[in-house]
């Protein structure tokens, strides 16, 4: 049902906007107008139904494709095109992996648009991120364990999307070129770090998806000036 026709499968480049910080009507309309190819709503703390809302409907004004990526049961918000669930592949903490979510599916299982709902199989990378130290993530992972993660999550697990985390820090592009060259089914998205073009070139060279977060807070051109960069790089495989 999915894999194929799954809308993300068409996004090269993706803004994340975090519901937790403030961004001005005339910064939002140009994120929305850059070109992108969607935007993720979403953050690892300070995430309510208040403020995803208040996001959603900012963003609603555009055309751009808006997903939501739940990181908690108080921010499942109706109205988006698609919902994301991330489960962290990379923790010891069951409640990250198959717990929390477990519990949102209890109460939301019956109401979930299945056909626009994918799970995320999180590798969380960087240990200085908030999202490695609230879960727990083993970041500091070899090669070789971070090829053994991505076997489990696309050829047992069969999930639609790999993210590989970086979060607020830049990655290693071997390792993410060589977890490229292991999907079989699943979409290889690649976040953290990107602050200006080439970072996002060389991003768009190394996974099927390239998310960019914190420069929209930070420096708003150079994040505007990462659509064209990843655009312009040929789809890997
Ligand atoms: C009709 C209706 C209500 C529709 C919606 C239905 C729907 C789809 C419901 C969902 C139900 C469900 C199963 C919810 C799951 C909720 C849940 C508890 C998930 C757990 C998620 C999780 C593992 C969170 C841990 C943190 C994490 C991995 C977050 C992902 C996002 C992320 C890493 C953002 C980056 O965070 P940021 O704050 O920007 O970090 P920096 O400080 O480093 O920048
Ligand atoms: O904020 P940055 O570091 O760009 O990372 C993007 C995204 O992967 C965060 O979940
Ligand atoms: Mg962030």
């Amino acid at each position: 049902m999915e894999l194929q026709s799954a809308i993300y499968n068409e996004w090269r480049h993706v803004f994340k906007l975090d519901p937790e910080r403030e961004i001005s009507d005339e910064r939002l309309d140009a994120i929305c107008m850059s070109g992108t190819d969607a935007i993720i709503v979403g953050g690892s703390s300070g995430v309510t139904f208040d403020n995803t809302v208040d996001l959603m409907s900012r963003i609603r004004r555009y055309e751009v494709p808006c997903a939501l990526e739940v990181s908690n049961e108080e921010a499942a918000v109706p109205g988006f095109d698609h919902y994301f669930i991330p489960l962290v592949l990379n923790t010891d903490k069951a409640e990250w992996l198959a717990g929390r979510q477990i519990q949102a599916l209890r109460k939301f299982g019956a109401f979930i648009p299945w056909e626009n709902t994918s799970a995320e199989g999180y590798l969380i990378l960087n240990e200085e991120a908030q999202a490695a130290k609230l879960t727990g993530a083993r970041a500091a992972l070899d090669s070789e364990t971070v090829a053994a993660h991505i076997y489990m999550a696309d050829r047992l697990m069969h999930l639609p999307v790999i993210y590989m985390e970086y979060s607020g820090k830049f990655g290693d592009m071997e390792l993410v070129k060589r977890a490229l060259r292991l999907v079989t089914g699943a979409r290889l998205f690649y976040g953290g770090g990107i602050d200006d073009a080439a970072k996002a070139r060389q991003a768009a060279a190394a996974a099927h998806t390239v998310i960019v977060g914190n420069v929209i807070y930070d420096d708003l051109e150079a994040a505007l000036s990462t659509v064209e960069a990843v655009l312009a790089v040929e789809l890997p495989k």
